[in-house]
């Protein structure tokens, strides 16, 4: 088996692989725009071919940035189309391609790769842990009152509790560069939020509501007419609203958008999809019950391939010292590192001291963006805490500002 890097011209190729891989045909030519793979770089993609040259397996790789905590952005890879075919599975395509993929993201600088994985138990062993997680929130109409802020009730509640600013309905075809102006101003301050390149928006590459499917687009703009947020919906049997994608620039935006779909005639209950876990609007809702949330389920995952260089990359919440032990098996390394945490900064230089915690990567890679604590890996029996208390201490040093969330698909 040989691994090559792909081209422009090896796009129909690397389409059809992919498909025969999932078990599925292309819904519509390669050649026409608007499917997820006109946004493919096929500079970055590799095939896998068999002893007599045909192609049996793919991978891709999308240039993102990634937004983490304390709000640094950086670059990383998104590894997508990842396929070998049915008749040459279980013999180590995979393995090869993500061993290569990997070397070539390093190659590049990186030190994050990020993935959406279609089964949980395919990439662990690659050293990719679930890092950021996501719900959908159901709300019936006739229980969706929001009840008023217990802390803006005084008397001497701000001016700014009320919304002042304003929601038009578009279409999609009429919001222009609206909707990517917002999205990237929301994606800068989320963690764990990736960007979506101009490309995705231009060419209609990804999900509703980047993709040209009919959906309608509730646009909030502030007091002085700035775009500052947008809900994507459209409705469907029994007047289920669904929302594909609420993006605010801050939680007032998003409420006033949660109130203006919630209130909307005909409409027997409201479906808010990919919704960060701990949303603050279930806690709005005067009827705590009305807000039934399903579908928890991971949804980014991420691979550290540079442990000082990524601790030391995000912002940090609360000081404190520690001694990570990091095992990569995958890659074939090991490394000792102290972690000493000043005024949002991170030092992590390596150390032979003793170990706080010894973790695997694909765990240290889970807790990265702070949606997961240390001590649920170290009660699963993932982590090894050495003290007792340092469950704790490092609980309260990977805590992040807000929960880290991505509703990007690709
Ligand atoms: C980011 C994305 O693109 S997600 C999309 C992933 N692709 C798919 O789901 C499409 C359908 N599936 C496939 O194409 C293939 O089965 C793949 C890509 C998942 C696996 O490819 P293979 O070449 O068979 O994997 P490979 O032989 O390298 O396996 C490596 C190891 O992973 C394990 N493994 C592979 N696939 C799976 C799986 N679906 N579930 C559990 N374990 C798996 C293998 O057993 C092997 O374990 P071992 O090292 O202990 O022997």
């Amino acid at each position: 088996m040989k691994i090559r890097p792909t081209a422009d011209e090896d796009l129909e190729v690397f389409v059809d692989t992919i498909h025969t891989a999932f078990g599925h045909f292309p819904e519509a030519p390669v050649a026409d725009g608007g499917r997820w793979w006109s946004a493919l770089e096929m500079d970055r993609g590799l095939l896998a071919l068999s002893e007599d040259g045909r192609p049996v397996g793919t991978a891709a790789a999308y240039s993102f940035e990634l937004t983490l905590p304390g709000r640094h952005v950086v670059p990383v890879t998104g590894v997508s189309a990842v396929g070998v075919l049915p008749s040459h599975r279980r013999r180590g395509v995979l393995g090869a391609l993500m061993r290569r993929q990997l070397s070539e993201v390093r190659a590049r600088g990186e030190f994050l790769s990020v993935l959406l994985a279609s089964e949980a138990p395919i990439y662990g062993r690659f050293g990719y842990g679930p890092a950021t997680f996501t719900t959908r929130l159901t709300v019936p109409r006739h229980r969706a009152a929001l009840a008023v802020p217990r802390s803006r009730a005084s008397a001497d509640a701000p001016a700014s509790a009320a919304d002042s600013g304003t929601v038009e309905v578009l279409r999609r075809s009429g919001c222009g560069g609206v909707l990517e102006e917002v999205y990237d101003r929301y994606r800068r301050a989320q963690p764990g939020a990736l960007s979506r390149p101009h490309r995705w928006w231009a060419l209609g590459a990804g999900q509703a509501p980047v993709s040209s499917s009919p959906r309608y687009i509730a646009v909030h703009r502030d007091a002085d007419g700035v775009a500052d947020g947008y809900a994507s919906y459209s409705i469907g049997e029994g007047g289920t609203l669904t929302v594909d994608e609420t993006i605010a620039v801050d939680d007032a935006v998003f409420t006033a958008l949660a109130r203006f779909v919630l209130g909307h005639d005909l409409v027997s209950q409201v479906v808010f999809r990919h919704v960060p876990p701990e949303h603050p609007l279930r806690w709005r809702l005067a009827d705590f019950r009305a807000g039934e949330v399903g579908e928890y389920a991971d949804w980014l995952w991420v691979r550290l391939l540079d442990v000082p260089r990524a601790l030391t990359a995000r912002g940090w919440f609360a000081d404190g010292d520690l001694v990570l032990d990091v095992d990569d098996p995958f890659l074939g390394e090991h490394g000792r590192y102290q972690l000493t945490v000043r005024e949002g900064r991170a030092a992590c230089v390596p150390t032979d001291r003793q170990p706080d915690l010894s973790l695997d990567v694909r765990d240290l890679s889970s807790l990265y963006l702070g949606g997961i604590a240390p001590s649920t890996l170290v009660r699963a029996g993932h982590v090894r805490a050495r003290h007792p208390g340092t469950a704790a201490l490092a609980d309260a040093l990977f805590r992040t500002e807000r929960p880290p969330h991505c509703l990007h698909w690709f």
